[in-house]
């Protein structure tokens, strides 16, 4: 959906809760895609050990978002990001953060579950080894157990750690890719619409994982389906043609949307 540039986009935002740490923060952050632009100048801090969910009709800009906080932009052609993105309050776009250290930081998983074809064990040692946390395999061990123990997933494979991950169910599936994130320390978990390819008891277990990973981390969720988000996240934002219309605590946006388009969207007059 290519428009041109508007005045600058008027965020509805509600109060911040009190006592949250802002874990990633962006402003005034654009993309364009060749000509086309598909975020504008959009601005939100997102907070520490909680779930962010980012919601809006198709091609609204959402994945995109996503894709600055990794920089998985870099890896499209045509995309062209301005703007400030931080971690922390460390510029993501900054020449001296490397790519693959930063997507290490900033886990992410995706609408379909996607092991690498190795067996499970080789798909949560995998990031570990090459970034070199484990002096034994001893330690790797531990860090395998660890990480699908906080996947939810050790108790059905820790008997077959060494048949392949594409063995798995699918939610198994994506509960393993979730524990390869997991194993490099990650600090923020980026999930894109991670439930959309699984029935609703792999959904509703995804989801409890959810609520268990928010202690630890900040997760940043692209949802499609509004009692997803109004269930998992504690703040939504709602993205509408490339800007970020509404951000603010989950309840709040829910129950009293400020801007039109929001309840409109919420309330299914369109999207
Ligand atoms: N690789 C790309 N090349 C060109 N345009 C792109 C690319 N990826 C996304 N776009 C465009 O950017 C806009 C935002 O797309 P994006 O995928 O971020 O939206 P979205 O809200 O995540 O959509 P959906 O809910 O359908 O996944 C859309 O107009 C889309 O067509």
């Amino acid at each position: 959906m290519a428009y041109d540039a508007q005045p600058a986009p008027a965020t509805v935002y509600h109060p911040a809760p009190a006592g949250m740490n802002i874990k990633v923060a962006a402003s005034d952050l654009s993309v364009r895609y060749g000509g086309a632009l598909a975020l504008d100048r959009v601005a939100m801090d997102i907070p520490d050990r909680s779930v962010t969910a980012c919601i809006g009709p198709s091609g609204c800009g959402k994945s995109t978002f996503l894709r600055c906080i990794n920089r998985m932009n870099d890896t499209i052609e045509t995309a062209r990001v301005s703007g400030s993105i931080r971690i922390d309050g460390e510029e993501v776009n900054d020449r001296s953060i490397d790519p693959v250290l930063l997507r290490a930081r900033v886990g992410m998983v995706f609408q379909k579950p996607n092991p690498f074809p190795k067996s499970i064990y080789e798909n949560v040692a995998y990031g570990p080894r090459i970034h070199g946390l484990a002096a034994s395999k001893d330690e790797l061990d531990a860090i395998v157990e660890t990480s699908l123990t906080k996947a939810g997933l050790w108790k059905e494979v820790a008997d077959r750690l060494h048949q392949p991950g594409t063995s798995l169910s699918g939610g198994q599936q994506q509960r393993l890719v979730i524990a390869r994130a997991i194993a490099v320390n990650p600090e923020v978990i980026l999930m894109d619409e991670p439930c959309s390819a699984l029935d609703p008891i792999a959904t509703a277990r995804i989801e409890e994982l959810i609520d268990e990973l928010r202690e630890n981390y900040a997760l940043i969720i692209v949802t499609h389906s509004m009692a997803q988000a109004a269930r998992v996240s504690q703040m939504t934002a709602f993205f509408h043609l490339g800007a970020l219309v509404e951000y603010g605590p989950t309840e709040e946006i829910f129950t009293n949307p400020r801007d039109q388009r929001t309840q409109d969207y919420i309330t299914g007059r369109f999207g």
